[in-house]
């Protein structure tokens, strides 16, 4: 698998098949979050071609720019907006220019996140703060700032956070787990909390998902993700959208709280390490 072949092919999103029925989300907008990413891009060409307008927000404008051209291409409504959500500010600012538009998404789907592959041990501090502060403090901003419009404007929401699997030890990413471990928990509070407001809250845990975001690990690694779960094989962003389509829409209109795993099983069974293995798990 080369470095080139993780990137995903537009005009493959713009006609791959989905279960969903065309229009079954007109009239919502949907604000993704890493939109011109992996798994996000995949679930902003299929929220659009659902009907849905679609915001990707993410730090690089070029990426953005590109995605969005090739989503207008095919006559989709998207538009983009730059954010940083490790930065407060940058979140704020970023739901006043939608607050200017007059525009307030129905569904939220936080996508945007990463982490660096390092034994857990020579973590620096600097390097645990930037993972947990993008993936748990990042995705907390996204949420809250929807949030208060949804409750301030008495709208109904939708939030759909994509995490990993926790279940079983990810050798090399515990900064993540750890974030996305809160993540859920959180998710699982506000789920509660947020119900008054109808607000419904579930997260997604990907298993091994062939996105550019893999690039952080090196080929020989990314070959033995098929193992990481007993289906044998790694998954698609396209998997992860429908998923997404699921839980952001009327189909799941009385599920909230919950993780669900598109993960081929992953949360039961698989070889999890994501840095070559040292001689102890050789043997
Ligand atoms: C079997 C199942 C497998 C599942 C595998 C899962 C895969 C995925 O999730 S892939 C999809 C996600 N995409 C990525 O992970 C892409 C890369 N990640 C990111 O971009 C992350 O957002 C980020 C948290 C790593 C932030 O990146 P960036 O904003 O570029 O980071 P900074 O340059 O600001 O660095 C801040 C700070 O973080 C530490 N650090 C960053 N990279 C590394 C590294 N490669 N090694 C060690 N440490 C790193 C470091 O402390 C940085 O500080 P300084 O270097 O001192 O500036
Ligand atoms: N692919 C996989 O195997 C798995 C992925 N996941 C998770 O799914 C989510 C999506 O991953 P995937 O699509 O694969 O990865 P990608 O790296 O392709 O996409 C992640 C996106 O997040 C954006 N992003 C990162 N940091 C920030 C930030 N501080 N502010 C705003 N945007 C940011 C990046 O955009 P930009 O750089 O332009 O800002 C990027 O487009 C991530 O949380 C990832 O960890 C979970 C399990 C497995």
């Amino acid at each position: 698998m080369t470095d080139d072949s993780l990137d995903l092919d537009d005009s493959a999103l713009a006609e791959h098949p989905t279960v969903y029925a065309v229009g079954s989300f007109s009239g919502h907008t949907a604000l993704i979050s890493g939109g011109a990413g992996g798994i996000g891009r995949a679930s902003a060409w299929l929220l659009g071609r659902l009907g849905a307008r679609v915001i990707l927000a993410g730090r690089d404008p070029g990426k953005l720019d590109a995605a969005v051209a090739a989503m207008r291409g095919r006559g989709l409504d998207a538009t983009s907006h730059t954010v940083d959500i490790r930065e407060p500010d940058s979140v704020s600012a970023l739901f006043e220019r939608l607050d200017q538009e007059r525009t307030t998404p129905d569904l939220l789907v936080n996508s945007a996140g990463g982490q660096f592959p390092q034994p857990a041990i020579d973590f620096s501090e600097k390097g645990w703060n930037t993972v947990v502060n993008t993936n748990l403090n990042g995705t907390w901003r996204m949420m809250q700032a929807a949030a208060r419009r949804w409750r301030d404007q008495s709208k109904p929401g939708a939030i759909v956070n994509i995490v990993v699997v926790t279940q079983q030890g990810l050798y090399g990413v515990a900064h993540t787990v750890a974030a996305r471990a809160g993540v859920i928990a959180l998710s699982e509070n506000l789920a509660v909390e947020w119900a008054p407001l109808k607000i419904r809250v579930n997260c997604i845990a990907p298993g091994a998902i062939e996105t550019p975001g893999w690039r952080v690990y090196k080929p020989e690694q990314r070959e033995t993700y098929a193992r990481s779960n007993p289906m044998m094989r790694a998954g698609q962003a396209w998997e992860i959208a429908e998923a997404c389509a699921y839980l952001g829409g009327a189909a799941a209109d009385f599920v909230t709280g919950e993780t669900l795993h598109v993960a081929g099983g992953s949360q039961l069974w698989g070889e999890t390490w994501t840095i070559p293995r040292p001689g102890y798990f050789k043997s």
